[in-house]
């Protein structure tokens, strides 16, 4: 726990009102593969200079490597056991292929910072949450509402202890909290067909029609989850408030939407300073089920996987005047496709009035403008259309330095690291199989 009180400053650094989370698992993780490919033993050798340098392992596993003919051995260290530093030295020498990816990366030069693999690895974010009165500012309108704070616990027992692959808890919301969701929802869906942008309001209605969207229920995460599921393979997963942005960005590359589940205090329904299920399933949601939108989210998020803490930055402050408060032209109309203004009655007529200043969106100057979270934005940043902003997004994610490629292996649900020329072999191989089968669909039209 931190003790020291932040102070917040009214404009934060961009990206960075959400410090690094606290860390209780700083892991590091080694790739390793043999010099040569029939090695006997390698294994055994690599983890005895572990153990010669006092250093724990959590993790082990070995599998069939794509990168080189052989295996691969993939394990986890424990921090603060033995002499970390001389066992990596000692490690070098004796393999073909390692790296290194650590939530300790500012420690460690040859280190890139830590990412998640596999999809199941993002069960390692539950605990990297930053909370009101600690991390975030108190000012927030639930803060002296024991009630409130008690529902609060509620749901992030229930983000904290879920695993991937379990269907997302069903929550049984009381009548108050029903009752801020209904306020919520009729006033939002009076303005959309005004305010919104043709993309959220051409998903909405199926939301209405398969997921229990209704100014009298509060949609269920697993119903909507199902819905992206089949519409764009996009999942969602529980989350207990905000995550840091380098984590945040990361589930997004497995196309998961990490979603909180409470909802907003009822004294203050139409601006809420922090994320709640209003603002992930009225905001966030519909758009996840539009194919051209999920795989720019994805894009973005295989773009920040083991960037440099100034792109994070610069990337979630680019997030952050698109798909949470993006504006854009729509037939010669300005309209909102950000959901942070979707979920806000009070903010998306703000948004649209004439007080707030409005700017061109570039992801060169937009990634480095100060922003407040916990209250209407000064400044918005026009598209010429939802399309250029995903575009320009694209372009600038691309100038990301990083020292190998990456995919998502929808087979696996996992991350490759691409630095190997046999993989790109494979990779251009299996592109060749989809020409193929491309020429042969259109010889059939
Ligand atoms: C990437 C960017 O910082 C973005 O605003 C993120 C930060 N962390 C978050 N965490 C949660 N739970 N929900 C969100 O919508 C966001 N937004
Ligand atoms: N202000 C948004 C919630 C939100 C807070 C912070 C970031 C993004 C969204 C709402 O009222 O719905
Ligand atoms: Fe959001």
């Amino acid at each position: 726990m931190t003790s020291e009180k932040m102070k917040k400053p009214k404009l934060m650094e961009g990206g960075n009102y959400i410090r690094e989370g606290r860390d209780s698992t700083k892991s590091t993780w080694l790739l390793i593969s043999p010099v040569a490919p029939d090695e006997a033993g390698s294994l055994a050798r690599y983890l005895g200079i572990f153990s010669s340098h006092g250093v724990n392992l959590s993790h082990i596993e070995s599998r069939s490597s794509t990168r080189r003919p052989g295996y691969e051995f993939m394990v986890e260290c424990e921090h603060g056991s033995g002499d970390f530093g001389a066992a990596l030295e000692e490690l070098k020498k004796n393999v073909g292929y390692l790296n290194i990816i650590s939530r300790n990366y500012k420690d460690n030069r040859s280190a890139v910072p830590w990412f998640p693999r596999r999809i199941r690895d993002l069960d390692r974010f539950a605990n990297q949450i930053l909370s009101y009165g600690a991390e975030l500012d108190s000012d927030h309108p639930g803060f002296t509402d024991p009630v409130y704070r008690d529902r609060r616990k509620y749901f992030a027992d229930i983000a904290y202890n879920y695993k991937h692959g379990e269907p997302l808890p069903y929550v049984e919301y009381t009548k108050e909290e029903v009752a801020t969701w209904g306020v919520v929802f009729r006033k939002l869906t009076e303005l959309y067909p005004t305010h919104a942008c043709k993309e959220h309001n051409h998903v909405f209605p199926l939301l209405i029609e398969n997921c229990g969207y209704r100014d009298d229920n509060i949609p269920q995460l697993e119903d909507v989850s199902n819905f992206l599921r089949d519409s764009t393979g996009f999942t969602l997963r529980p989350v207990a408030g905000l995550l840091s942005s380098r984590d945040f960005l990361a589930g997004l590359a497995f196309r998961v939407f990490h979603s909180t589940q409470y909802i907003r205090h009822h004294s203050r329904p139409l601006y809420t300073p922090e994320p709640d299920v209003c603002h992930e399933l009225l905001g966030h949601a519909p758009l996840f089920a539009d194919p051209a939108f999920a795989q720019f989210s994805q894009e973005i998020g295989l773009a920040s996987l083991g960037a440099p803490d100034d792109y994070i930055e610069k990337l979630a402050t680019c997030f952050w005047f698109t798909v949470e408060f993006g504006l854009c032209r729509q037939e010669g109309q300005l309209k909102a496709y950000g959901a942070g203004l979707l979920s806000s009655f009070g903010e998306l007529q703000y948004c649209l009035s004439d007080k707030p200043e409005l700017r061109e969106f570039d992801p060169e100057s937009t990634g480095g403008t100060k922003y407040p979270i916990t209250e209407y934005q000064p400044v918005y940043f026009v598209a010429n259309s939802f399309e250029d902003a995903q575009e320009k997004m694209i372009k600038f994610a691309q100038t990301i330095p990083r020292d190998f490629g990456v995919r998502y292996n929808p087979y696996t649900q996992s991350i490759d690291i691409l630095d190997s020329a046999r993989q790109i072999r494979v990779l251009m191989r299996e592109v060749h199989q989809e020409m193929e089968l491309l020429l042969n669909a259109m010889d059939k039209l």
